[in-house]
C-alpha cells in the first residue's frame, strides 16, 4: 500500500524529517484545541463567566489558527517538492526516450508514451503531494493523540487501540480491491490514447475508404471500456471510504456512550470526558483522509510504475563505433543471420549478406515480406532479436543502433515525418547549414519547384502550418537526401510509392545521380529501378530467397522470375 517506488525518488527521505516535525506539530495544535475547547465548555457549565473563560477560549482559536497555518506550510512545501521532483522525472524520462529512440515508441504506442509522459508526470506530481503528508500524518498523529488520550482516560484509549489495527486491515484489504481495477483503469486509458492517436493520424485514409464511421465506433467502445473502469475503481473507492467512515464513527460512538455511563456514574470528570471525546475523531482523521484520497493516487501509482519501467529499460547500445563512420570505396557491411521477429511471430529471419563500396543494394519482395524490416534495422531504428553487423574489419556489433552510424547516413522512410516549421527547416532537416540557393536546387531536384515558387521557403508546414500532400512529403524527404552531401550512406524505402508512374520516372533521372558514390540500400515494388541495382537482396515471407545481381537472379531464381512477373503486372 505504501509505494516503496515514490520514497526511491531523490531527495524524499532527506523531506521526512520536516514533514514529520510539522506532523509532531500538527498533533500538538490538535491536543491544544482540545484542551483548551474542553477547559472552556467546563468552566462555563460550572459557572464562571465569559471573562474568566476568554483566555481559554483564546488558546482555542490560536491553535485553530496554528492548525491551519501548519496545513498551509505543508502544502506550500509539498506543491514546490512535488512541482521539482516531477519535473525531474519528465526531463529524465526525455532524456531516456530519445536515448531508447523509436523501438520505445513502436513497442509502447506513441499514444501511450505521450499520456504517459503529459498527464503521466501530472498524475505522479499529486501522487506525491497527496501521500508524502497524509501518510506521515497517519504514522505520528494517532499515536501522539492516543498517548494524550491514555493519561485523560486509559479506559477509552482500549476501544481506539483495538479499534486501529481493524480499520487498518479493511483499509488494507479495500485497497488492494481498488488497487487492481486501478490498474485496468490505467491500461485501458493507455489503450484509449494509442487507439485515438492511431485513428487521428490515420484519419485521412480512414476517410477515404469510408471507413471512419465504423473506427468512431471502435473509438466509442473504447472509451466505454475506460468509463466502465474508471466507475468501477470509483465505487470501490467510494466503498472503501463509507466503510472506513462508517467504522470511524462506529467507534467514536462506542467511546462516547462508555464516556456517557462514566459521567452519570460519576467515574469521569467532564474536562478529561470532554477532551477524549473531541480527540476521539481527530485520531480516526488521518487514516479517514488517507482512505478518502487513496484512489486518487492509485493512477499516480500506476503512472509512476509505467515511468520507472520506461527508466529502467535497457538503452540496448552495448557497442559502440568510435568515430563518426567515413563510408568509402574500400568499406564493407557484413550481416550474419540478422534477424527481427516482432511479438506477432512476423518479422525477417536470418538476412546474411556482405555489401562493399559503392553497391546500390535492392530490397525486393511481397508486400509484408520484411523490407521495411530490414531497412529499419541498417538505419538503426530498430534493433535485431539476433545476428550481428560488421563494419570493415571492426568488431562485431549486435546492432546499428550507434549514433555515429546514424549520423553518417540519410534515411528515406517510406512515411516522411514534416516537422512544425518552415519549409527552408524541413528541407534542410539533414544539413541545417545550407544556404537558401543549395536548398532551391535540392527543391528542384526533388520536383518541389511550384510549391517553393507558391509558398516561399519561410512558409510554415507541418502541426502548425500547411499541410502537404503524400507525394510532397515524399518530395520533401527526397530533398533532404539530395541536400546531404556529407553522409553517403543512403536508405530509401519506396521513395516514389506516393507518386504517379510518369512523375516517379521524371523524379528518378534525377535521383540516379544521388547514387552515385554512395552506399544505397533502396526498398521498392517497382521493377525499373532493378536493372540500375548491383545488388538484389530478394526476400519471401521474411526469409532471403536469394542474392545476387538482377540478371543473375532472372537467369537461376525461379522465387525472382515469379516476382518479377508479378511486378510487371
Ligand atoms: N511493429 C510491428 N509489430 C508487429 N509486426 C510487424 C511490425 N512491423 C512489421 N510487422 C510485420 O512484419 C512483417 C514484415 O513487415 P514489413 O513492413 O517489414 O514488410 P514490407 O515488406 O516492408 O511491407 P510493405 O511492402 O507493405 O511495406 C509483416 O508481416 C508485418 O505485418
Amino acid at each position: 500500500m505504501i509505494d516503496k517506488a515514490l520514497f526511491a525518488l531523490p531527495g524524499v527521505r532527506k523531506v521526512f524529517p520536516i514533514l514529520a516535525g510539522l506532523a509532531i506539530l500538527q498533533a500538538v495544535v490538535i491536543l491544544g484545541q482540545a484542551l483548551f475547547l474542553s477547559g472552556a465548555i467546563t468552566q462555563l457549565w460550572q459557572g464562571q463567566g465569559f471573562k474568566a473563560t476568554l483566555p481559554l477560549i483564546l488558546g482555542f482559536f490560536i491553535c485553530f489558527l496554528a492548525r491551519e497555518g501548519v496545513s498551509f506550510i505543508r502544502q506550500k512545501f509539498l506543491d514546490g517538492l512535488a512541482y521539482k521532483l516531477s519535473m525531474n522525472l519528465r526531463e529524465e524520462l526525455l532524456d531516456k526516450i530519445f536515448k531508447l529512440g523509436p523501438t520505445l515508441a513502436a513497442d509502447m504506442g506513441s499514444g501511450s508514451l505521450t499520456a504517459t509522459t503529459i498527464a503521466g508526470i501530472e498524475q505522479v506530481e499529486s501522487y506525491i503531494k497527496l501521500v508524502l503528508s497524509k501518510v506521515l500524518n497517519m504514522m505520528i498523529v494517532p499515536v501522539l493523540l492516543l498517548v494524550a488520550i491514555i493519561v485523560l482516560d486509559w479506559e477509552s484509549s482500549i476501544v481506539l487501540v483495538v479499534a486501529f489495527p481493524f480499520a487498518i486491515i479493511f483499509m488494507i484489504l479495500l485497497g488492494y480491491a481498488a488497487q487492481g481495477r486501478a490498474s485496468r483503469q490505467y491500461r485501458s486509458y493507455m489503450l484509449l490514447s494509442n487507439h485515438f492517436l492511431d485513428s487521428l493520424r490515420g484519419i485521412s485514409t480512414l476517410k477515404y475508404f469510408g471507413l471512419s464511421k465504423s473506427y468512431a465506433n471502435s473509438i466509442y467502445r473504447t472509451s466505454e471500456r475506460f468509463r466502465k473502469a474508471t466507475m468501477s475503481t470509483l465505487r470501490m473507492a467510494m466503498l472503501s471510504t463509507f466503510a472506513l467512515d462508517f467504522f470511524a464513527t462506529l467507534s467514536v460512538a462506542t467511546v462516547a456512550l462508555f464516556l456517557g455511563l462514566k459521567l452519570m456514574d460519576g467515574h469521569i470528570l467532564l474536562f478529561p470526558a470532554l477532551a477524549v471525546l473531541i480527540l476521539a475523531p481527530e485520531y480516526f482523521l488521518p487514516l479517514r483522509e488517507f482512505a478518502s484520497d487513496y484512489h486518487a493516487t492509485l493512477n499516480g501509482k500506476n503512472a509512476l510504475k509505467s515511468v520507472n519501467d520506461i527508466l529502467s529499460a535497457d538503452e540496448q547500445v552495448q557497442e559502440n563505433l568510435e568515430n563518426s563512420v567515413q563510408w568509402m570505396q574500400s568499406s564493407t557491411l557484413t550481416l550474419q543471420n540478422v534477424t527481427k521477429i516482432y511479438e506477432t511471430g512476423r518479422g525477417v529471419q536470418d538476412v546474411t549478406a556482405e555489401i562493399s563500396g559503392f553497391q546500390k543494394v535492392a530490397i525486393v519482395g511481397a508486400s509484408g515480406s520484411g523490407k521495411s524490416t530490414l531497412l529499419s534495422m541498417l538505419s538503426g531504428f530498430l534493433m535485431p532479436t539476433a545476428g550481428e553487423f560488421q563494419i570493415n574489419v571492426d568488431k562485431k556489433f549486435s546492432s546499428l543502433t550507434d549514433e555515429n552510424w546514424r549520423k553518417s547516413l540519410s534515411f528515406i522512410p517510406q512515411n516522411t515525418y514534416i516537422f512544425a516549421g518552415t519549409l527552408r527547416e524541413n528541407l534542410a532537416f539533414y544539413a541545417p547549414e545550407a544556404t537558401d540557393d543549395e536548398i532551391l536546387q535540392a527543391a528542384d531536384l526533388a520536383g518541389l519547384s511550384e510549391l517553393v515558387n507558391t509558398i516561399g521557403l519561410s512558409s510554415k508546414i507541418g502541426a502548425s502550418g500547411r499541410t502537404l500532400s503524400g507525394g510532397q512529403m515524399q518530395r520533401v524527404a527526397l530533398a533532404r537526401a539530395f541536400l546531404s552531401n556529407t553522409r553517403n550512406i543512403l536508405l530509401l524505402d519506396e521513395p516514389t510509392a506516393h507518386l504517379d508512374i510518369e512523375t516517379e520516372l521524371e523524379i528518378k533521372e534525377n535521383i540516379l545521380p544521388l547514387l552515385e558514390n554512395k552506399l544505397v540500400f533502396l526498398a521498392t515494388h517497382r521493377l525499373h529501378w532493378l536493372p540500375q541495382m548491383d545488388v538484389v537482396i530478394v526476400l519471401n515471407e521474411g526469409k532471403v530467397e536469394g542474392i545476387g545481381s538482377h540478371e543473375q537472379l532472372l537467369a537461376e531464381n525461379s522465387y525472382y522470375q515469379q516476382l518479377i512477373k508479378e511486378m510487371r503486372g
